[in-house]
């Protein structure tokens, strides 16, 4: 069985975390030890999140300009897919190995193709970064121009244009690395924004939302099951409200309802639901919604949000 896993900001960084290359090493080595059974199981390509990461390697580029040329947005997203990449495909060795299981890692650095005309260049919708207070956001903004917004209840934070993906250039590589065996890590970040002109491909300054584009990779390899691993254990109605109650089990005509009604907040389970809309209505068999620490209980029938077509 082929799987496309998701694995979200949650797996490198926690709230509160600073974001040093320990923090994150442990938090991946955490994700490792959750998840390693999968691979036992399916052939299973992981892709993740990079928000926190791309805003501080451009961060670090700006904040370096006088010394060192900086790099466009297109390439800070390749430097963080390298980044995330190495620590995911290191402590995911290095557990699979302790367990005795053989299996190599590889990480494909990835494109996605957008359009150059999306509305979403003029737009920016996507956090990166750090949070800031409102204030400092504010007089950031003023200073560097950047766009800011408040990020679903957590503070305020950069955003960026988040094109949608369209197609995964690298489809049939990672394909091949499953059929011969390989766990594969791709679609870092939502992958690399790539228009084509032509028979030629060029880099786009945006940040592709990492569930749409791990949708688009399920249908572009005919994946059987997208997993999308997140903070919650389910997807929940009427969530953080009293009348909270979670879901085990809903259509695709059920999801799409419950975003009509609003259930779902645009910066945290919005996307998940409209790419599990994505994948089944492309021909997709099946996603399960839960957290890393759940998910063996979810792949057992005993938690998780299961939506078929
Ligand atoms: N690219 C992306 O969706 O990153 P996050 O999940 O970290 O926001």
């Amino acid at each position: 069985m082929k799987v496309v896993l998701a694995v979200g900001g949650n797996a490198l960084l926690r709230p509160g975390d600073r974001g040093t290359a320990e923090e994150q090493m442990l938090r991946a080595r955490q994700t490792a030890e959750n998840i390693y059974p999968l691979f036992q199981k399916f052939k299973v390509v992981v892709t993740h999140g990079n928000g926190p990461q791309v805003g501080a390697i451009l961060l670090q580029n700006e904040t370096a300009k006088n010394v060192v040329p900086p790099m466009p947005l297109d390439i800070c997203g390749a430097m963080s897919q390298g980044e995330i990449g190495y620590m995911l495909e290191q402590s995911f060795q290095n557990v699979l190995e302790e367990k005795g299981v053989n299996k190599d890692i590889a990480t494909v650095l990835t494109r996605v193709i957008v359009d150059e005309n999306d509305p979403a260049f003029e737009n920016p919708t996507k956090p990166i970064g750090p949070f800031y207070t409102e204030e400092e956001a504010k007089r950031l903004a003023k200073e560097k121009g950047w766009h800011v917004i408040e990020d679903s209840g957590r503070g305020w934070r950069r955003v960026v244009p988040s094109p949608m993906p369209l197609e995964i250039v690298e489809k049939d590589v990672i394909a091949e690395l499953l059929e011969k065996g390989f766990g594969v890590i791709a679609v870092g970040g939502g992958g690399i924004p790539v228009i084509r002109k032509g028979r030629k491909l060029f880099g786009v300054e945006g940040v592709i939302d990492k569930d749409l584009a791990s949708a688009v990779l399920a249908r572009d390899i005919g994946a059987d099951r997208l997993i999308i691993l997140t903070s919650v254990e389910k997807v929940y109605l009427n969530f953080g409200k009293p009348e909270q109650r979670g879901i085990d089990e809903m259509s695709v005509q059920e999801a799409k309802k419950y975003m009509e009604e609003g259930h779902f907040k645009k910066g945290s389970m919005y996307p998940k639901i409209l790419a599990s809309v994505l994948y089944l209505d492309n021909g997709g068999k099946e996603v399960l919604i839960t957290s890393p620490e759940k998910v063996q209980d979810a792949l057992d029938g005993k938690t998780g949000t299961w939506i078929y077509p």
